[in-house]
Parts: C-alpha cells; structure tokens; sequence
C-alpha cells in the first residue's frame, strides 16, 4: 500500500459519524499513581470537539481498580477476586466523576453503562442495551461504559477492555474504532524490549501477520497488543476500522479526524456496509417471519426505511423481542432479515397498525418499528 492510499484512507475519519473510543488502563492510571485527572481532561476536550463537529462518541474506559487500589490506600495489586472487584466498585466511582465532571465543562451530559459477557449474549439484554446506547447518542449524551466487574468471575470476565470496546463497536455499529493506548500504535514487536521495532501505519484486520507481532501487556494493562489487533478483527466484523493510537500524543484525536498519519490503522476486507449487513445476517438464526404487503416491501427495497406494524399483515412462528426473523412478501418470497422489536405474540396484536395505535393495542410501546432499518438486511 502507498502513502497515498494511507492518506486517502485516513481522510474517511472525518466522515465517520460513529466513533467508540477505548482508554485503556496503562494511560487513564498515570502509571499506576491514581487517575490521570489531566490526561482524562484533554481528551475529553478533544471528544467535545469531535461532538461538536457532529461526531457521535461511545467512550469505553478502564481504569476502575486502579483508581479504586488508590482511594483504598493499597500500593500493589491484590491477588483476590473480591479485593479486587472491591477495588472495582470503589474505583468506578471516582471514574465516573471525573468525567461527568470534565463533560459538563462542555455542557454534556454523561452515562455510566456497566456491561458483562452475559449482556452481550443474551439476545434480550443485547437488543435493550442496543437502544439504549442509541437513544443516549441521539440525545448527544456521551456513555461511558466498562466492565461490570463487581459481579463477573474469571471464567466470564472479558477480562481485557479492548474485546469489550470492539463488542461495543459491533453493538452501535461504530464506524470506527479508536483504541488509546501507552504506545504510538502496533510496531512490528514490543518496543519496550525491541527498540528497533518499526511502526505499522495500516493494514488488513485480518493480516496474520499483526497476531504475530503483538506481545502481552506492559505492567498496568491486561490484554497487551494481542487483544488490540484481536478487538480489531472483531470490529471489521460489523464493517468498523480500527485505529490503535498513543493516547499521549498531543490533540490525538483531533489530529486523528484531520486525518493525521498518526498510529496503526487496521481496516474490514469488506467495504463497511456489506461487512455490517453479513454480520447481522449472519450471526444470528431466524425464528420466525413477518407477512409484508405490497407498499411495506416497496418501503424496505427502494427507499430503505424501517418496517413499520402498518405494512405487516402477519406475524407467523413463535419469536421473542431481539431475534432475526425473515421478512417475506404475501407470495411467500425472502424480502429481509431483521432484528425484530417485538415478539410473535405482541407482533401479531399490532399487525396493520398505525403507529400511534401501538400503546392502544398492546398497552406499551417498546419502539415505533417493528424492525429498524438499522437491524434490517434487504436481501
Ligand atoms: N507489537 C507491539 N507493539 C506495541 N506494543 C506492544 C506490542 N507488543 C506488546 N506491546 C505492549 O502492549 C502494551 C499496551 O497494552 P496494555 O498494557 O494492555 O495497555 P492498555 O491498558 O492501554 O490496554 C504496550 O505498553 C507494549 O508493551
Ligand atoms: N475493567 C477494568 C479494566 C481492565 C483493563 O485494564 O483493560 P485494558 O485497559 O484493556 O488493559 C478496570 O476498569 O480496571
């Protein structure tokens, strides 16, 4: 690839609406001495800029146990779980403070959002965490989201933020994914014990050759670089780049959306929409299907709008809230796939039903659609 490319490619992050932003552990600590209350600062400021200019921004942040081993008086790392998921909770707090405090600087309102590996795999929470997340980024608020690691045990923690900030990536389907982190980005190995290792600019999420070269992690943080070019593929998954960058770096993410040829930048093999589209056709079975008429599959095919109760004339299989099911026309013909807001039984008491009838007829209104053009792949 040619500079030229690079640079074309780099100049795509202005436009990229959607960014999640990971601060990692090794940077938000100020080496392991309590919060980096000034560090947080700037790049609160510079995420306040990036909303400004139209941006919206998911901050996934560590930082929790540390901030919490500080408050708590300890110096070194303890070795229990429930010291350090106590450690956790005490931390959070201080986190979340500093950033509600730095945000409202710039008018901004902040969300605490605690995920674990359960809420991201029960199709449920998934979905409800999803438009959540949305309905928070509309709104212009910013989430800040960790680990929820007062109730995970090992064997289901992520364990590293990285995994989380690229599964958080898949969940809002992020444009891009920004990774800060305590070097200038992926070299080609570790530099703390290679000092000739050379900087990667950009490349393919999916290049083996990136596993290779990334190492573990440095004293503070706890997946290293593997978990970085690891959360990258990941990411590409629902058609996001990924840029892993030194949070360091004076006005990083100002210069990054300038389109600065700063860090490594790891993109989908796929263009971004049909990555995206896979994804959610792919990674989830149908359960059931929803009888569209003739003007609803007009709707879906050539203007791309969401599906509304109105244009379905029948809900068929059982199907619960959060699970794909397929959208045929009223000959029986594969039209869509989508993430379904209601389930089979409630679906088909809002069946040719305008909008406003929803809370009449059910008694609730979980959200307008009955799919959204978001969870919607056209087939
Ligand atoms: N190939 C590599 N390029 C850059 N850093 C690497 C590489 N391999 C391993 N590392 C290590 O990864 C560390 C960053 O990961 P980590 O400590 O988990 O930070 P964070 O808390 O930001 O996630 C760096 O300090 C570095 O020592
Ligand atoms: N949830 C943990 C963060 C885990 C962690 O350190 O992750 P990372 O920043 O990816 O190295 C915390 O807030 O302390």
């Amino acid at each position: 690839m040619t500079a030229v490319e690079w640079q074309e490619t780099r100049g795509k992050l202005a436009q990229q609406k959607r960014w999640v932003i990971k601060i990692g552990s090794a940077l938000l600590t100020d080496d392991g001495r309590g919060l980096n209350l000034a560090g947080m600062q700037g790049w609160v400021d510079q995420i306040a800029g990036l909303l400004a200019q139209g941006h919206e921004v998911v901050l996934v942040s560590s930082g929790s146990v540390a901030a919490g081993m500080t408050r708590l008086g300890w110096s070194s790392r303890p070795d229990e779980v429930c010291k350090l998921q106590a450690a956790a909770a005490v931390g959070q707090m201080g986190l979340v403070q500093a950033y509600e405090t730095a945000f409202a600087g710039h008018g901004r309102a902040t969300a605490q959002i605690l995920l674990t590996h359960d809420d991201l795999s029960d199709r449920k929470r998934y979905l409800n965490a999803r438009s959540t997340l949305r309905t928070l980024l509309s709104l212009g608020v910013v989430p800040v989201i960790n680990e929820n690691d007062t109730v995970v045990t090992d064997e289901i923690r992520f364990g590293d933020n990285d995994t989380l900030g690229a599964l958080v990536a898949n969940l809002v389907e992020a444009d891009v994914l920004v990774i800060l982190t305590d070097q200038l980005g992926l070299f080609t190995a570790d530099p703390r014990s290679n000092p000739d290792a050379e900087l990667i600019v950009q490349g393919r999420a999916a290049d083996p050759q990136y596993m290779a070269m990334a190492g573990g992690a440095g004293s503070l943080g706890r997946g290293g670089m593997i978990t970085k070019v690891k959360a990258a593929r990941l990411a590409a998954r629902s058609g996001a780049d990924t840029v892993i960058v030194g949070g360091r770096i004076d006005n990083v993410l100002t210069r990054l959306r300038a389109g600065e040829l700063i860090g490594t930048m790891l993109v989908p093999d796929d263009e971004p929409d049909a990555a995206r589209k896979q994804w959610i056709a792919g990674h989830l079975q149908t359960h059931g299907e929803l009888v569209l008429d003739a003007g609803a599959v007009k709707a879906l095919r050539e203007s791309g709008r969401s599906l509304l109760p109105i244009g379905v004339v029948a809900a068929n299989g059982r199907f619960e809230r959060g699970q794909v099911v397929a959208c045929r026309d009223e000959q029986g013909n594969l039209v869509a796939k989508g993430l379904v807001n209601y389930s089979q039984v409630d679906a088909q008491k809002i069946v040719r039903t305008p909008t406003k009838g929803i809370e009449a007829a059910l008694g609730y209104i979980a959200e307008p659609e009955i799919i959204h053009r978001d969870n919607l792949v056209v087939l």
